[in-house]
């Protein structure tokens, strides 16, 4: 749904904990830089405090006024939340994103996983260079529908409920599609697989029956289904045959960190949850509280999920010059690794996040040069 302009974009910013409130200073201070120089639609990058370590402090893992702030911004930028040893009386981690995903309905998460000159060479095939698909998420049902509602009962037995409706299934169906559609557009062809195990359970056969019900009405779009299990073994053997996948919540979650790690771990692989009325933007990893505080993490996942953001305000208000503000920080992020000006931490260089971030924001010019070269052509 495309809106109209505003003078000024309002972002809520949610740092959050460990790792995420510095990769989030990094991206902060790159969009800004960006901004500085296009010149271009400015960004108020307002931040407030949720997360496991405010909940430990305060007893509130999301507050009214940050819940409020999210509801009310054109977009929300989060770091990460969570700690291992902050938990609520159930002992289950206070991890308020679930709460934003539901309260803002944030249905989609969109993983994309692309291997670019300058990351690792995980997988030895020289396919392998052809990394590029999205993984999406189902983000409101799922297995993660049992949370704060599953059951320890007097005869020692767990229950935890998998919720698949039609109409939740339906809705990200189709989101996959429209993805798939974009897709074909730039690449000349798509695909998309619905990722199940309706082999076994009958809410995955009713989320593929479902599924296919959207895919007979995409008859330009090629799709098929793999059991979850073997497109584990897919993606670490051939992913470069993936286009777009759609899943459950929690197949989902396991995925996208196994799909990280074919282009060297968490540390580039960004995200966007995404509604029909709001959307979030992190990066796909956690708060990484073994390298927290050592200026260890790598912020590119957080750079290319803020991208992620200025590309969906772009389309979602007609405003080109951030979809350019979006390719020149991504190719900045790309130039610095390709060129080896920095190489992190992650990948066994010296780079931690603070020289990434300054050698990503000197490569701005650079950047936005290339991309108005490739524009020109
Ligand atoms: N979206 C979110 O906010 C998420 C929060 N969490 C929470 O984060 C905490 C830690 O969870 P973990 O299971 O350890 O997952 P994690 O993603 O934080 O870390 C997994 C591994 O990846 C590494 N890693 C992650 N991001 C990195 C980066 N940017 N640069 C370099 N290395 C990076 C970590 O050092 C660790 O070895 C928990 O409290 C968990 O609940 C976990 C996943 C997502
Ligand atoms: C802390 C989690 C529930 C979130 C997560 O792992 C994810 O969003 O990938
Ligand atoms: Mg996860």
């Amino acid at each position: 749904m495309s809106q109209i302009s505003p003078s000024v974009y309002e972002i809520a910013v949610l740092p959050g904990d460990g790792i995420g409130v510095e990769v989030m200073d990094a991206c902060v201070a790159l969009l800004e830089a960006a901004q500085r120089q296009d010149g271009g639609p400015s960004l108020r990058l307002t931040r407030y405090e949720a997360g496991a370590q405010h909940y430990a402090k305060c007893g509130d893992a999301l507050p009214e006024r940050t819940l409020d702030a999210a509801r009310a911004a054109h977009a929300v930028l989060f770091g990460a939340m969570g700690w291992p040893n902050v938990r609520y009386p159930d002992g289950t981690e206070p991890i308020p994103q679930l709460d934003l995903r539901m309260a803002l309905d944030l249905y989609a998460g969109v993983r994309p996983i692309r291997w670019f000159e300058g990351l690792p060479r995980v997988l030895a095939n020289e396919k392998a260079r052809d990394i590029d698909f999205v993984l999406v998420r189902e983000q409101t049902e799922g297995l993660f529908y049992a949370r704060g509602r599953g059951e320890v009962n007097a005869a020692g037995e767990a229950y935890d409920t998998m919720q698949i409706t039609r109409a939740g299934t339906e809705r990200v169906s189709r989101f996959a599609f429209q993805l798939a559609q974009q897709r074909k557009a730039r690449r000349g062809q798509a695909r998309v697989t619905c990722v199940d195990k309706a082999n076994v359970f009958t809410s995955m056969a009713f989320f593929r029956e479902v599924f296919n019900g959207v895919a007979a009405g995409h008859a330009d779009i090629t799709y098929d289904h793999a059991y979850v299990d073997a497109m584990a073994l897919t993606m670490v053997a051939k992913p470069w045959v993936l286009d777009v996948l759609v899943t459950e919540n929690m197949f989902g979650d396991i995925l996208s960190d196994l799909a990280a790690g074919l282009i060297g771990g968490m540390g580039m692989a960004p995200s966007a949850d995404i509604g029909d009325n709001h959307g979030l933007f992190q990066p796909a990893h956690g708060t990484a509280p073994d390298i927290a505080g050592q200026d260890k993490a790598n912020p590119g996942a957080m750079f290319l999920s803020g991208a992620m953001m200025l590309d969906w305000l772009a389309d979602r208000h007609q405003q080109p010059a951030l979809a350019a503000r979006a390719r020149t920080i991504e190719t900045a992020v790309e130039y610095v690794l390709s060129s080896g000006i920095a190489r992190p931490m992650e990948y066994g260089g010296t780079a931690g996040t603070k020289a990434m971030a300054d050698a990503v924001i000197a490569a701005l010019p650079h950047a936005a040069q290339r991309v108005k070269d490739t524009q020109a052509a």
